[in-house]
């Protein structure tokens, strides 16, 4: 539209003159219009800039917690040793989803070596190695150790077998058929390509006799090594006949988190009974003493013993020798249970004076820490475990 001095331009020239001048008026009007529209765009792109700018702000934090993580994703592994070719070893851990098989692949995956795990996942779990999984030292295998197995290794700790009393109770001719025919495929593969194979043996192999004279039916004590070993100790056999290298530990009582909560061991149930409330039960006096070794030591000494050139078996327990009522006490209290103690046959004598044990403290609230979580967790599955009954059994009065 035209503005009205314009207008009144028009009608005082004359027509002819008009009409190049509406012209050059127009284009005038026209260009003043593009003009500020040019002009606005800035204008617009200013706004537009400053909000981008705000949003910035807000998102800028956001975007540096995805990226915290993401890096707390790929970080998730516990720092691992780097090893030279020359010093890495490719392993082999049979039962690496069980108790002591799973903080015996922790060691050797920290200390920075290659390592193969095999379960069959009966009594393994696999929240105890989840946290190795794509890890590029770690693989895992589901197998079972009746089969033969094909695999290039150095060493191989050899710790496949049910080792709590109901686990290899449930199948006990599965039981032995793992223990020997397992561990023959084990030597086999050992021999083939030239691996030194590490055994886990158990304290139960040595026991002292306990009676005086020997009655007919009491079974007497086994040399393990002698001529009449018992089945998992053929590895000495096969050392002397085909010269592999076998080491072997004879295990004694360990404790610590991962233990299964079902497993009927003394430390599983009291913990369990005390988290519960209830009683805890000691069978026969408790003044029978066991020597309580926490898993991180065992495993060191097992990493240490296979690669020590001690080929004799070697008994992994702990030095001091504990009363099992001792024991009920020092797993009471840090727990801060009101649990009585259940003396489950003969009446007990409360042994005076004992001390309490600082180191295995740590290590009890260790476990008992697990536990407590471990029973929030099964609490969401509406699973909630119990102790094993009493397993009673004739024995002898202290372990060595
Ligand atoms: O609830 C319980 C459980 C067990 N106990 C007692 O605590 C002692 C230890 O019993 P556990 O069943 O925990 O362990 P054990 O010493 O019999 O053998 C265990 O540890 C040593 C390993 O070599 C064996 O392979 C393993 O089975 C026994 O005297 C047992 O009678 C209780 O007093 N109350």
């Amino acid at each position: 539209m035209l503005s009205q001095p314009m207008l009144r331009l028009a009608s005082a020239v004359s027509c002819r003159r008009t009409k190049p001048l509406l012209c050059i008026a127009l284009l005038a009007y026209v260009a003043s219009v593009w003009d500020n529209l040019v002009n606005m765009r800035p204008i617009q792109e200013n706004g537009e800039l400053r909000i981008e700018s705000r949003l910035d702000k807000i998102i800028e934090p956001l975007r540096e917690k995805i990226r915290d993580l993401e890096k707390s994703f790929t970080q998730k592994y516990s720092p691992v040793k780097f090893l030279s070719e020359k010093d890495c070893k490719r392993i082999l851990v049979t039962g690496g989803m069980g108790f002591v098989g799973s903080y015996l692949m922790d060691k050797l995956m920290m200390d920075g070596h290659k390592v193969t795990m095999v379960d069959n996942f009966f009594m393994g779990r696999k929240r105890n190695m989840e946290h190795w999984v794509s890890h590029e030292n770690f693989e895992l295998i589901n197998h079972d150790m009746l089969e033969q197995l094909s695999i290039e290794v150095d060493q191989i700790y050899h710790l496949a077998s049910p080792a709590s009393p109901p686990s290899y109770m449930y199948n006990p001719f599965k039981t032995l058929k793992t223990n020997t025919v397992g561990t023959l495929n084990m030597l086999g593969l050992a021999k083939r390509v030239g691996a030194r194979l590490f055994l886990a043996s158990t304290s139960e192999v040595c026991r002292d006799p306990e009676v005086h004279p020997q009655t007919e039916d009491y079974w007497g004590r086994v040399n393990p090594i002698g001529p009449c070993p018992r089945f998992a100790e053929m590895c000495y056999a096969c050392m002397k006949q085909e010269g592999v290298a076998v080491r072997v530990a004879r295990i004694f009582n360990t404790f610590g988190p991962r233990m299964h909560m079902n497993d009927g061991w003394v430390v599983s149930n009291f913990i369990l009974q005390a988290l519960q409330g209830e009683p805890l039960t000691v069978y026969r006096s408790g003044s029978q003493t066991r020597a309580f070794r926490y898993i991180s030591d065992l495993v060191n000494r097992l990493v240490a013993l296979t690669n020590s050139n001690v080929s004799s078996p070697v008994k992994l327990g702990n030095p001091e020798e504990h009363t099992i009522l001792e024991f009920a006490q020092l797993i009471k209290n840090p727990v801060g249970s009101g649990s009585k103690i259940q003396f489950l046959s003969e009446k007990a004598k409360l042994m005076p004076g004992w001390e309490p044990m600082v180191l295995r403290e740590e290590g009890l609230n260790k476990a008992i820490f697990y536990f407590r979580k471990e029973l929030e967790y099964h609490a969401n599955n509406q699973y909630i475990p119990k102790p094993k009954p009493a397993r009673m059994k004739t024995e002898r009065a202290s372990h060595n």
